[in-house]
């Protein structure tokens, strides 16, 4: 036997949040195909912004559908925490969004004829959680996002700008690893987009993990990565590093 110690194992590096490997999606509509997506390969690590931005009809959304299970890929890979989904069911890819990632859209889909905090509070109940934790959850974020005092409104009693205050809320819930958002501003004036841009970036320097859907380059000025999208493909993908690489839309903090 010999007295050499084995040799440490050297640590691995564990595997990014997000990885899409030649992601493929033609839509079939009336008009004959669209192809939306036409082979993206894109790695999405934690903590990261990434803005994905484009003219519309890009295929932007489409995109954000196909990380968040929304819509299936007509070919390519997607691993998410180094998993492959390859063989993901529709259930399991139920779970994950219900657990894992949080939707944000433009019109904010807030179910009419429940109250603010019953809204916030329901994924957390779908994924399983107690009713004590699922208050308790809401509670903080209703505070964070300035709605405690609108938690019995119901959401046609609150501007567009504090409804998607509530959808982050409920988006952020159940604490998911990822945030998709698709054009979590198209619908707001000027005041209810800075409060947005402020909101993600906050957000997203606590650690949230956000990609952000949008054609607004002002919005997409507060991600640290902001890829370009056009015609179905990435043709620009630029990270703004710590150590201050500026690009021609950089806007840094959102100010009243
Ligand atoms: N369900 C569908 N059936 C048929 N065509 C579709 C469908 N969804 C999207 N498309 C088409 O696919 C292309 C990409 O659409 P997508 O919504 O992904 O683009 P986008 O960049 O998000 O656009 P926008 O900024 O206008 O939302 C467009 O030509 C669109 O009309």
């Amino acid at each position: 036997m010999s007295d050499t110690p084995a040799p440490t194992p050297a640590p691995t590096a564990p595997p990014p949040l997000l990885e899409a490997r030649g992601l493929v999606r033609t839509h079939h509509g009336e008009g004959g195909p669209v192809h939306a997506v036409r082979g993206v390969d894109l790695t999405v690590r934690r903590g990261e912004f990434v803005a994905v931005t484009g003219p519309s009809g890009a295929g932007k959304s489409t995109l954000l559908h196909l990380l968040g299970g929304l819509q299936r890929p007509d070919a390519g890979t997607i691993r998410l925490d180094g998993e492959s989904t390859d063989g993901y069911t529709e259930a399991r890819w139920a779970v994950d969004r219900r657990r894992s990632i949080g939707f944000v859209f433009q019109f904010f889909n807030l179910v009419s004829n429940l109250t603010v905090a019953d809204n916030v509070e329901l994924p957390a109940l779908l994924a399983g959680a107690s009713a004590r934790h699922a208050r308790a959850e809401r509670e903080r974020l209703l505070d964070e996002l300035g709605l405690a005092a609108k938690a019995r409104s119901m959401p046609g009693e609150l501007s567009g700008g504090e409804q998607q205050r509530v959808a982050l809320a409920r988006a952020l819930v159940n604490q998911p690893r990822l945030l998709l958002a698709d054009e979590p501003a198209g619908s707001l004036d000027s005041k209810g987009t800075r409060e947005v841009m402020r909101l993600l970036a906050r957000f997203h320097q606590r650690g949230q993990t956000i990609v952000l859907v949008t054609h607004d380059a002002r919005l997409a000025s507060v991600a640290d990565r902001v890829i370009s999208f056009f015609d179905g493909r990435v043709t620009d993908d630029v990270t703004f590093a710590d150590e201050g690489a500026t690009g021609p839309a950089r806007v840094v903090e959102p100010r009243d």
